[in-house]
């Protein structure tokens, strides 16, 4: 049996239809809802729902063998985890934004609100800037307008929130997309079945993009 942590809301359905097309679907599974667990015993698969932010932790500690998770959170909080695979779902990027106005003043130390501050310090540590980094939970877009932060590191998909809030792309730190992700020991144990699924995964992926 494969274990496979897939992440509730954004991505969620759309990792689910792609490792449905390739061929390892749950006929229970409609929309994700208050049942966290679907079997297909015919497969050989057992899903379960996790908030997306946790899909890495479950994978790390092998209480999911594989799983599906964005770059930002395998960057963020760097698990000892295998990419098997770029799903090429979810794509968004990572980036600087401030106000369009924004003046950086060099001798000033740069507050930096932000969910993700492991990519936000490396970022700015590689460029030996002074910072002081806030960690916020949500709503990232309102720090810089209150005054709680000079900037955000934050996701930008479409821009429509950076727009509503009068804020604009500054920089560009990494472009993200979701990962097929695999526990290292599972990958070296159940390594016939978890190879096919990758293999059937990628086709999916390319049918896709072609
Ligand atoms: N506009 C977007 N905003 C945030 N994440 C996005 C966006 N577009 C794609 N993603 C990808 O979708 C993943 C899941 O995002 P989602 O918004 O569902 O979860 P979340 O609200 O960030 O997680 P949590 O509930 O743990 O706070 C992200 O990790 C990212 O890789
Ligand atoms: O470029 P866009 O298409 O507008 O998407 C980007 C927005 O989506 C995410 O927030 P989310 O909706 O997850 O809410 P949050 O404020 O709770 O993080 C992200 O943090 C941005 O705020």
């Amino acid at each position: 049996m494969i274990n496979i942590a897939l992440p509730k809301g954004r991505i969620g359905s759309k990792s689910y239809r792609l490792l449905e097309q390739a061929g390892y679907p749950c006929p229970e599974i409609l929309e994700p809802n208050r049942k966290l667990t679907f079997v297909n015993e015919e497969k050989g698969v057992r899903y379960f729902w996790v908030k997306p932010s946790d899909v890495a932790i479950y994978v790390e500690r092998g209480a999911a063998d594989v799983g599906v998770c964005g770059a930002d959170i395998l960057r963020e909080y760097e698990p000892d985890v295998y990419e098997l695979l770029d799903l090429g779902i979810g794509r968004c990027r990572m980036c600087v934004c401030g106000e369009k106005d924004f003046f950086e003043n060099p001798e000033k130390t740069l507050k930096i609100a932000t969910k993700f501050p492991n990519i936000a310090g490396k970022y700015y540590e590689e460029a030996g800037r002074d910072i002081d980094i806030i960690k916020l939970n949500g709503s990232i877009e309102i720090a810089p307008l209150l005054g709680l932060s000079d900037i955000i590191v934050d996701i930008v998909e479409t821009g429509n929130t950076l727009r509503e809030n009068g804020l604009e792309v500054l920089e560009e730190i990494l472009p993200i997309s979701a990962r097929f992700i695999c526990n290292k020991v599972s990958f070296q144990f159940k390594n016939k079945e978890i190879t096919q699924m990758r293999d059937k995964l990628s086709y999916c992926t390319v049918q896709k993009m072609s």
